[in-house]
């Protein structure tokens, strides 16, 4: 049986039903009263995370390299948490799209920002979980007593992205480099055909099968039977809520940029736009033409933008006289076929993180879920919500069932907020850490798909005593 299949053997997903009257369903492997622990003995907090605003590509960022955005994340997580640089010991950065003079662009954004040039830093890439990659790399290095303090962080700038010669004109250039004589230049240039000047543009798509993200969620959202106007109202929802926190003052990982050249301090997200359901449902399809579903306003537009985030032992954190926002507990990684289930890494990672820790999903508080598409995330709650797909692809005996949708995302997300691919991470931890202050929880999962197929699920519990500032 094929994906396609998966939605017609399901109920049909209402957003606005399910998002009040939801009844979770318990996991077969649900242990009564858990508790988290840790699993190398020491607890690992995080204890702060700060971003740029997220601003949509081409707009105020636009004369900036990547490396000063991520200078002004690694400076005001600092500032914020009035911390020296000499405490650092170790940073980690994502990057996905690389702008090629900064490659290790956790170097390059240390440095500029003033850190020693004795603080060693290197950049991880894992396409949209590359902050994720960047934290756990960071836990990774602590739980190994390697190092005590991490800095961990992503920045991604669609701004300005590499465009390169076509492979024939790089081939003729290299080759023109080496000629040491006239002759050789001269006999090299009448290789020149003129289509050698078509450049190479990159795209937002799957290496192995070519196919672009928008096309791919086009597909997935057809094989779960998601109806365009499920996706505009999930997209709707996401944007009404993340105004809404926008106004509230919510955004505190947020810290305002002075851009130099531009007169206006940049302090709020640009990409928020609550429209009417008429006016989305005008718009045309953005990929597959001219019957696709995924359009403008129900995907993640293209951003700019950078985060960074601090981890440290808990015993570190309370010498230090700092007061964490949360413990990280856990977390895992899932990969999965990268044609038809690409962006299926919530449905992959969250059940598994749940069996993993003994809970259920209604032990959880606050859900952060990274929203590539709008139809991407209704496929992943239908998914997780069919006997056939969990049986088939999770090897479980039942469907997990629908997480509740009042803990779902509450103050929007990529598709409201944005999605600077590599500075996602950091954000969603951070907006768990917070929402689980402000709603009063315990538990918070964040769980995110990547190109590659790939995923993350993170279990973040809120610190005592932390607050949401
Ligand atoms: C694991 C992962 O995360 S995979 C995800 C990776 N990310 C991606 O693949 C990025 C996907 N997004 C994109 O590539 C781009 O944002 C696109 C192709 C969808 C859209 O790009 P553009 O066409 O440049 O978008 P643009 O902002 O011009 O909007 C197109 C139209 O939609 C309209 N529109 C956009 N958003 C909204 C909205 N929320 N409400 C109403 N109208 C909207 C615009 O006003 C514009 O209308 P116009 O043509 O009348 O001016």
């Amino acid at each position: 049986m094929s994906l396609q299949n998966v939605c017609r053997k399901g109920n049909a997903f209402n957003l606005l039903n399910v998002s009040r009257k939801v009844q979770c369903r318990t996991l077969s492997a649900a242990v009564a009263n858990p508790q988290p622990k840790q699993k190398n003995g020491q607890n690992i907090v995080l204890v702060d995370g700060v971003r740029t605003p997220f601003l949509t590509s081409g707009t105020t960022y636009s004369k900036l390299m990547p490396h000063e955005l991520a200078r002004h994340s690694l400076l005001s997580l600092l500032q914020k948490n009035r911390l020296d640089k000499e405490l650092i010991d170790y940073i980690v950065y994502g990057s996905v799209i690389q702008e090629v003079k900064t490659s290790n662009i956790a170097r390059e954004a240390a440095l500029a920002a003033g850190f020693s040039n004795k603080t060693p830093a290197h950049t991880v890439t894992m396409a949209c979980i590359s902050s994720n990659a960047a934290i756990t790399t960071g836990m990774g290095l602590i739980a190994t007593n390697t190092y005590d303090v991490i800095v961990a962080g992503g920045v991604e700038f669609m701004s300005d992205v590499p465009i390169r010669h076509s492979r024939k004109m790089r081939s003729l250039l290299l080759k023109a480099n080496k000629a040491k004589t006239l002759g050789q230049r001269l006999a090299l240039l009448s290789t020149f055909r003129p289509d050698f000047l078509a450049p190479e543009l990159p795209a937002v798509a799957e290496f192995s099968s070519g196919e672009t993200m928008g096309h791919s969620a086009d597909r997935l959202a057809s094989a779960f039977n998601v109806s365009r106007s499920e996706q505009d109202e999930y997209a709707l929802r996401s944007h009404t809520l993340a105004k809404e926190a926008q106004e509230k003052g919510y955004f505190t990982d947020l810290v305002p940029f002075k851009v130099s050249g531009v007169d206006q301090i940049v302090d709020k997200d640009n990409g928020i736009r609550v429209s009417s359901p008429e006016s989305l449902a005008k718009l045309r399809p953005a990929f597959v033409k001219p019957y696709g579903t995924v359009t403008a306003a129900n995907a993640s537009f293209l951003t700019d933008g950078a985060s960074a985030c601090i981890i440290m032992t808990e015993e570190k954190a309370k010498q230090l006289g700092l007061k964490p926002k949360a413990y990280l507990r856990d977390f895992l990684y899932v990969s999965q076929d990268p044609v038809n289930q690409l962006l299926l890494g919530p449905a992959y990672g969250i059940p598994k993180l749940l069996k993993k820790a003994g809970l259920t999903l209604k032990d959880i508080d606050s859900w952060e879920i990274h929203e590539a598409f709008a139809g991407q995330i209704v496929a992943n709650l239908k998914a997780l919500d069919s006997d056939w797909f969990c049986k088939t692809y999770l090897g479980l005996n039942e469907k997990v069932g629908t997480p509740d949708l009042s803990k779902w995302n509450n103050w929007g997300g990529s598709l409201s907020i944005g999605h600077p691919f590599a500075a996602t991470g950091v954000r969603l931890c951070m907006h768990t850490a917070n929402r689980l202050v402000r709603e009063d929880g315990k538990l918070g999962v964040v769980a995110a798909c990547a190109a590659g197929g790939q995923g993350v699920a993170m279990l973040i519990e809120r610190y005592p005593g932390a607050t949401a500032d």
